[in-house]
């Protein structure tokens, strides 16, 4: 739909459409509550910062807006399949969702003045509809239903792939995930039980923390804040920092920046990967939160 039609259909005094980066369309949500940018390339959320706080979403200055291309900070939704697809090299890391134009299905504002916007698509037999409501915190809600027509069982995975604005790495640290087993990516895949009170930086982190459905704190005494992701129907939780080397790979993710992020990835994978049948749906949900240090 076109940039016009989007402002006359779905605009409203707290959602305005307009031409964002690479000239892909976004909406700009502007309330009491927060500031909030959400783009319909990959349904995919670029901004959040609640009044008076910083932003909470980190984004690269190297990331690339095209329509074939994932964008690199936010939320990029990770969905058939999370990171490579098994037995096919080729098929785009973390699936189709992140890549394909959204449809808007709906904006409003709700109850104490949360905006909420409803975007819809469909991937190979699945319907997907993602509502986001921008307030004081951010709330994420995937809604995945599999056609009635379908003619068996199928099986997915799905991740709201979030990345956070830190002041340093460094200092940072994350709990709520201890003590969950996970698979260590950056030592071949092994699985590793998580002791200590709390996860730490030090080097690269890929992490899939294994059957962990609780809430997770990341604690930045740079910044004075403390991010609160809490999930539901979501029983993986991924941990991301590529550091120097992988970070130094990736041509939409600058040399540095590694410093100033960090992903905590609510998710469904692997021995978690969620089988619908036919007709059947599965909503997995998060929620942001920012609280100040005092
Ligand atoms: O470069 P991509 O496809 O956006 O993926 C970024 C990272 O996403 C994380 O979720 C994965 O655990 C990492 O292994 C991966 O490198």
């Amino acid at each position: 739909m076109k940039l016009e039609d989007l402002n006359q259909r779905f605009g409203i005094a707290e959602v305005k459409f307009v031409a964002g980066q690479g000239g892909l369309i976004k909406a700009v949500v502007t309330s009491d509550q927060c500031e909030g940018e959400i783009y319909i390339h990959g349904a995919h959320v670029t901004h959040f910062q609640p009044t008076n706080q910083k932003p909470v979403l980190w984004m690269s200055e190297q990331s690339v807006f095209e329509a074939e291309k994932a964008i690199r900070g936010g939320v990029p939704i990770c969905f058939p399949w999370f990171g490579p697809l098994a037995g096919h090299p080729k098929a785009p890391g973390h699936g189709w969702a992140r890549t394909r134009s959204w449809d808007v299905v709906k904006t409003s504002l709700r109850e104490g003045n949360v905006v909420e916007l409803v975007m819809r698509t469909e991937i190979e037999d699945f319907a997907l509809a993602y509502t986001v409501r921008f307030g004081e915190v951010l709330s994420l809600e995937l809604h995945v239903t599999l056609s009635p027509q379908a003619a068996a069982t199928v099986t997915y995975e799905e991740a709201m792939h979030t990345y956070l604005t830190v002041s340093d790495i460094h200092s940072v640290s994350i709990r709520g995930l201890e003590p969950a087993g996970y698979i260590d990516k950056v030592d071949g895949g092994t699985t590793k039980m998580e002791t200590g009170s709390a996860i730490r930086f030090d080097g690269e982190c890929d992490r899939v923390y294994l059957e962990t459905t609780s809430t997770t704190r990341l604690t930045d005494p740079g910044m004075k804040r403390i991010i609160t992701i809490s999930k539901s129907h979501s029983h993986n939780t991924v941990v991301w920092n590529p550091w120097v080397d992988k970070s130094a790979r990736m041509p939409d993710f600058g040399d540095n920046e590694w410093q100033g992020m960090v992903c905590i990835e609510t998710a469904n994978i692997g021995k978690r990967s969620i089988e619908l049948k036919p007709g059947k749906s599965h909503t997995m949900t998060a929620t942001i939160a920012v609280d100040q240090l005092d």
